[in-house]
């Protein structure tokens, strides 16, 4: 009985802490090991938050739910679920970024999997050494480029820790099933290489064909151990993120979040704000401040749309416009990247404008009716005033999007947004902002255009339908799922995306459009629509006690 109790007792993912019935404690070992009151799942829900509450600030909140996540998972899932709403900044973006930097600080208990550049030799080893047997997901990361906030080293672990928390939160993915894992080959932040107290391998980042090797000796032990596992790469560095992405696309079941994730969550709020707009996607001229992954990903899925919608590729191009820290991209700059130069305009398109040098922001906002001003650059306040209401000048409704994250780094913040265009804009943001407020009725409020709408379900899709591989087509599915979705087709006042208290409804219709998406592409067996919907039901994991303590 002993080893028994332990686990009953410790396992976070079998405990019921005080909830052990009188029977299963005498069962299973516990007597004496709790105080005598039986307690309910919901009275524990209302004791936990009371803790959260009492926290002092948010990163304590932060390191308070982490505690409780590697102490009683069910637990966890059910405090979260209570109030996504509170939830989601603290466990996510924000606050995570904040958990991020102080990673080594704050350290408690292990999670996940760290593969290290010295075990090179050993991966598969420490793959085999994974706590879960069976995973349906895996988030992975290299720490490179963590939300604005740069390299991290091995505190980037914070994020696969905290998007699989959200795996099972919204797309009810079974958290025993979930494994994240950060790829630590060295740091080039010197803050963190000069911290006496840094937990990841000290040295400066192993980079070029060393680098792919190992990430090719990780996909290889994966592939061995767990082949049918969903592999999201997640905050890698752009130079990396692309090649890798296109290396292993075809080979496994795997996406990456900040190039596919980020598009389809950017077009699914498009969907809401050109309907309100009054103006399709086609008609409008669109401009994007970063050429990262994340800005790149996002308009490669926007020229789709607009061929979709009805343009050929050279007039859908002719519609994009994208800004980097140097200014605009155009053909006769010798720094872009393939998937940069896709974007890159003629020299001839700004000619005209007597600008000297690259055309910036604040030119091409000049030149060109802007319809759409998306933000993925890390630029904090980069859409200034003056930039803002000369698009205000031009149209109706512009439809202005600061998705960096976190909030620091938003390209503007919503209440500017709204006072600089009298009410006009339609406004979604990468990480959370206070409502919107109107002296004639109800705030408002912003929608949080996140991936975080997109990656649950997409997991929830691949896992229920037993698909192959991540298709674009797919990608584009829940882009379409989540823009059905949005409340401003319904009524132009409400927000472009979902109520959070919505969110998880809406996962399982993106995870039914993904899913059938997966088979008409040959990447998912056969399936009726009831079968997939029956299997989207059957694999979503609910946080609750079973009627023992055994499982
Ligand atoms: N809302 C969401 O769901 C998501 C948001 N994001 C956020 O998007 C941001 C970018 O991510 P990612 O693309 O991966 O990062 P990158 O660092 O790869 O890209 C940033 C891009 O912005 C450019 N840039 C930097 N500073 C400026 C500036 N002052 N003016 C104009 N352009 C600038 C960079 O140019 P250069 O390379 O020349 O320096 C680069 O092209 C992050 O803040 C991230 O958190 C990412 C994914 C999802
Ligand atoms: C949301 C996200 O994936 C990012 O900011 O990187
Ligand atoms: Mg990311």
């Amino acid at each position: 009985m002993d080893e028994d109790t332990g686990h009953a007792l410790d396992d976070p993912l079998r405990t019921k802490g005080t909830s052990f019935t009188h029977e299963e404690r005498r069962r299973l070992g516990l007597l004496g090991l709790l105080p005598h009151a039986v307690t309910t799942l919901d009275e524990q829900v209302r004791r936990s938050w009371g803790e959260v509450r009492r926290q002092a600030t948010d990163l304590d909140r932060y390191i308070y739910l982490r505690a409780l996540q590697d102490r009683n998972e069910r637990l966890f899932y059910a405090v979260l679920a209570a109030d996504v709403p509170t939830a989601l900044p603290l466990v996510y973006t924000p606050t995570v970024a904040e958990g991020c930097r102080r990673f080594s600080e704050i350290w408690r208990r292990p999670r996940g999997l760290y593969l290290s550049w010295p075990d090179r030799d050993h991966l598969a080893e420490a793959l085999r050494n994974r706590r879960q047997r069976e995973v349906d997901v895996i988030v992975v990361t290299d720490g490179q480029r963590i939300l604005g906030i740069g390299d991290q080293g091995v505190g980037g672990m914070g994020i696969p820790v905290g998007k699989l928390s959200l795996y099972t939160l919204i797309g009810g993915i079974d958290p025993a099933r979930t494994l994240p894992i950060l790829l630590d080959v060295g740091t080039d932040n010197p803050t963190l290489l000069d911290d006496p107290f840094y937990l990841g391998w000290r040295h400066h980042r192993i980079d070029d064909d060393a680098y792919l090797a190992f990430v090719d000796a990780f996909v290889a032990a994966v592939q061995d151990e767990l082949p049918d596992v969903l592999l999201q790469w997640e905050d890698f560095a752009t130079p990396h993120a692309h090649p890798i992405l296109e290396r292993y696309r075809d080979r496994l079941l795997t996406f990456n979040d900040d190039i596919q994730g980020t598009a389809a969550v950017a077009l699914g709020a498009l969907r809401g704000a050109t309907e309100v707009a009054g103006v399709p996607l086609r008609d409008q001229q669109v401009v994007m401040l970063g050429a990262g992954s994340a800005g790149i990903g996002v308009m490669e899925m926007v020229r789709q749309e607009m061929v979709d919608q009805g343009l050929s590729p050279d007039e859908a191009r002719a519609r994009c416009w994208v800004v980097d820290v140097r200014g605009l991209l155009t053909g006769d700059r010798d720094d872009l990247s393939d998937a940069q130069r896709a974007f890159a305009r003629d020299p001839a398109d700004v000619a005209g404008w007597g600008v000297e040098g690259l055309p910036g922001l604040a030119d091409v906002v000049a030149h060109v009716t802007v319809g759409v001003l998306l933000g993925l650059s890390t630029a904090q306040g980069a859409f200034t005033e003056d930039i803002v209401r000369t698009m205000a000048g031009r149209v109706d409704r512009p439809i202005v999007f600061p998705l960096s994250n976190p909030t620091e780094n938003a390209e503007a913040r919503p209440a500017d947004l709204d006072a600089w265009t009298g009410g006009r804009a339609l406004i979604a943001t990468g990480s959370p902002f206070p409502p919107l407020h109107r002296e004639d009725g109800p705030d408002i409020p912003v929608a949080q255009c996140n991936n975080v709408y997109i990656f649950p379900a997409v997991g929830l899709a691949v896992t229920a339908a037993r698909a192959t591989r991540v298709t674009d087509g797919m990608m584009r599915a829940a882009a379409g799922a989540l823009g059905d979705a949005s409340p401003a087709l319904s009524d132009p006042r409400a927000p472009l995306l979902p109520r959070w208290a919505d969110v998880r409804d809406v996962a399982d219709d993106i995870a039914l459009a993904v899913a059938r998406r997966a088979v008409a592409d040959g990447v998912a067996p056969a399936a009726s629509d009831e079968d997939l919907r029956a299997a989207v039901r059957r694999t979503r994991w609910e946080p609750t006690y079973g009627a023992d303590g055994s499982a």
